[in-house]
């Protein structure tokens, strides 16, 4: 699914009202009765009183809409208009006279009001700003905001938490909602993935307001959202008269004293994620642990505790290369040298990223299209310090595309970066926060390059079904005992979950004006 920005919003809208020939408060009717249709599906016309915060642009005008809907249906509301601005947009008072007319009359908030008083179990629906905020609320709508976030009601944003740029960090975090579930329309927001704005975002779904499909396909973003639907569309089945020379042969080089489990992790994953073999490359001290610990994985040698050198004689189709490695003198020298005459394609991660990061000359010899898995120190190091989210996306944009390598830049919503363009990962959840998970995702990613998915693919793929696989797991370990292993061991059931699950309940019908 495409992340646009509010810009590409806005032109969508115009696009949707030219060619289906509609009127824009028809098009803010359909937003708001997707909404109402949301909630009445789940209220069943239960007489909870539902508080409407409403702003005086499209967003307050969205609210207003939905405020009449529901009052037609017999809900128990209250509005009330949020006077930040004297600047009303024209559909915002056509829904106001349209409230008006019916005699509902909204409470007006301006800086001398007092605070509304709200229930713990009533339901706050926040349409007070939307996509267009362009400046910090003043002083009194942040308190207001901030008397909302305090009380225990629910709260429903209209298209995105008020307060909420789409396209920066708030500067004060007082003056955004702190929303149970935003109803986004048409698209996500890329602010609800990014760790300093998605902390707003308990809850998203995207709601069709049948903008117009034409501009939606034509249009190109630079970040998607993956889904099912999006790694189906590059999934390599396996053929009948297949063997195991079709599925390539994963080397994982590294793993130090105290550190093979880590090699094991990878190695064990790279085999569960399809490779048709896989061999460990480590020093001594790993041998008989590797051996024992998954027997389908040969082993290669050299030096007794850590790497001292890094020369072998069978010919990998991928290495997956840093893991549990460590950064002694010897082993970087390992590592240099062997980054100097090396050709085939490669996962970078832990250690041999913190080798990179502080040798930068190195960087030129990664073939390229090679892939990266910074946690986020490790992009830290190889990136510098950023000061905000934002900034972060734009340094690892401007890496990738100057050292020509993929980008999987790791978190909540892990985010893989390639020739300019962003794909945020839908899977995952905080019991992958533990020891080991990344090692895990190296051995996936290799095991996937080693069967023939371009670099690309098997990033995003291999984020996804790592997360998924851990998803699938905390089903009966919850997120505290979740561990590596428990992410190895479900990725079978990962995989064949690409194929079974429907993806998502269908959509409520849309009501239109025209029907
Ligand atoms: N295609 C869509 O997505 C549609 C969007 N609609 C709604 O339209 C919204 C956008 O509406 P608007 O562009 O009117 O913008 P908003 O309603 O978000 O904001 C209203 C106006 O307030 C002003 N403003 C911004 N920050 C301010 C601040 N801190 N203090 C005081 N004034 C401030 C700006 O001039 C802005 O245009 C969307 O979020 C959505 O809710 C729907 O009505 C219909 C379809
Ligand atoms: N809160 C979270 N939600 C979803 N995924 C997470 C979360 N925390 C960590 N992860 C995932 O777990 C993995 C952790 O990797 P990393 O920090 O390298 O672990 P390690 O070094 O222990 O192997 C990454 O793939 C990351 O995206
Ligand atoms: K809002």
């Amino acid at each position: 699914m495409k992340v646009f920005t509010a810009q590409q919003i806005y032109n969508a809208d115009k696009a949707t009202i030219e060619r289906q020939q509609i009127s824009s408060d028809e098009l803010m009717e359909r937003a708001a009765t997707q909404i109402f249709n949301w909630m009445h599906l789940r209220m069943q016309g239960a007489p909870v009183k539902i508080h409407l915060f409403c702003g005086i642009g499209n967003n307050g005008g969205d609210g207003l809409a939905l405020a009449r809907q529901l009052w037609e249906h017999g809900y128990n509301i209250a509005v009330y208009v949020v006077k930040y601005s004297e600047k009303r947009s024209k559909d915002f008072l056509t829904n106001l006279d349209r409230l008006k007319d019916r005699k509902i009359w909204p409470v007006y908030l301006d800086a001398d009001s007092e605070l509304p008083s709200i229930g713990p179990d009533d339901i706050i629906v926040d349409a007070i700003f939307g996509i267009g905020l362009n400046r910090t609320p003043d002083d009194w709508v942040s308190q207001l905001i901030q008397h909302l976030n305090k009380t225990k009601a629910f709260i429903l944003s209209v298209d995105i938490p008020s307060g909420l740029f789409t396209d920066s960090v708030p500067k004060d975090s007082a003056s955004v909602i702190q929303s149970n579930y935003v109803l986004s329309f048409q698209v996500p927001k890329l602010v609800f993935f990014l760790p300093q704005t998605g902390i707003y975002v308990e809850q998203w779904e995207v709601l069709d307001i049948g903008l117009d499909t034409a501009y939606l396909m034509e249009t190109e973003t630079e970040y998607e959202l993956i889904a099912k639907n999006e790694v189906l569309q590059f999934y390599r089945p396996r053929t009948k008269y297949s063997h195991k020379g079709t599925y390539g042969h994963s080397l994982i080089i590294g793993g130090s004293y105290g550190k093979i489990g880590a090699v094991t992790l990878a190695s064990k994953s790279a085999l569960k994620a399809g490779s048709g073999l896989v061999t460990a490359y480590v020093p001594e001290c790993g041998y008989q642990i590797v051996q024992t610990s998954v027997p389908e994985v040969m082993v290669l040698t050299n030096g007794e505790s850590l790497i001292e050198a890094i020369d072998f004689e069978i010919e990998p189709t991928v290495i997956g290369i840093g893991i549990g490695m460590g950064t002694e003198d010897k082993t970087v020298k390992a590592l240099e040298k062997f980054l100097k005459v090396n050709k085939m394609p490669l996962v970078v991660d832990a250690d041999a990223l913190n080798i990179l990061s502080k040798n930068q000359n190195l960087l030129q010899f990664l073939p390229k299209e090679s892939i990266l898995t910074p946690h986020p120190k490790e992009l830290e190091r190889l990136v510098g310090k950023w000061k905000d989210d934002f900034e972060k996306l734009k340094k690892v944009k401007e890496f990738s595309e100057k050292q020509n390598v993929v980008m999987v830049i790791k978190g909540a919503h892990t985010i893989t970066f390639f020739k300019g363009r962003g794909y945020i990962n839908t899977t995952g959840n905080p019991g992958m926060a533990t020891a080991g998970s990344g090692d895990t995702l190296t051995g996936i990613i290799t095991g996937l390059v080693a069967q023939g998915y371009p670099s690309l693919h098997a990033a995003i793929l291999g984020v996804y079904i790592h997360g998924k696989s851990a998803d699938l797991s905390i089903a009966n370990k919850g997120y505290q005992a979740l561990t590596a292993t428990d992410i190895i061991e479900s990725m079978g059931s990962a995989f064949i979950d690409l194929f079974t699950s429907p993806e998502k309940e269908a959509p409520v019908e849309v009501e239109t004006n025209e029907n």
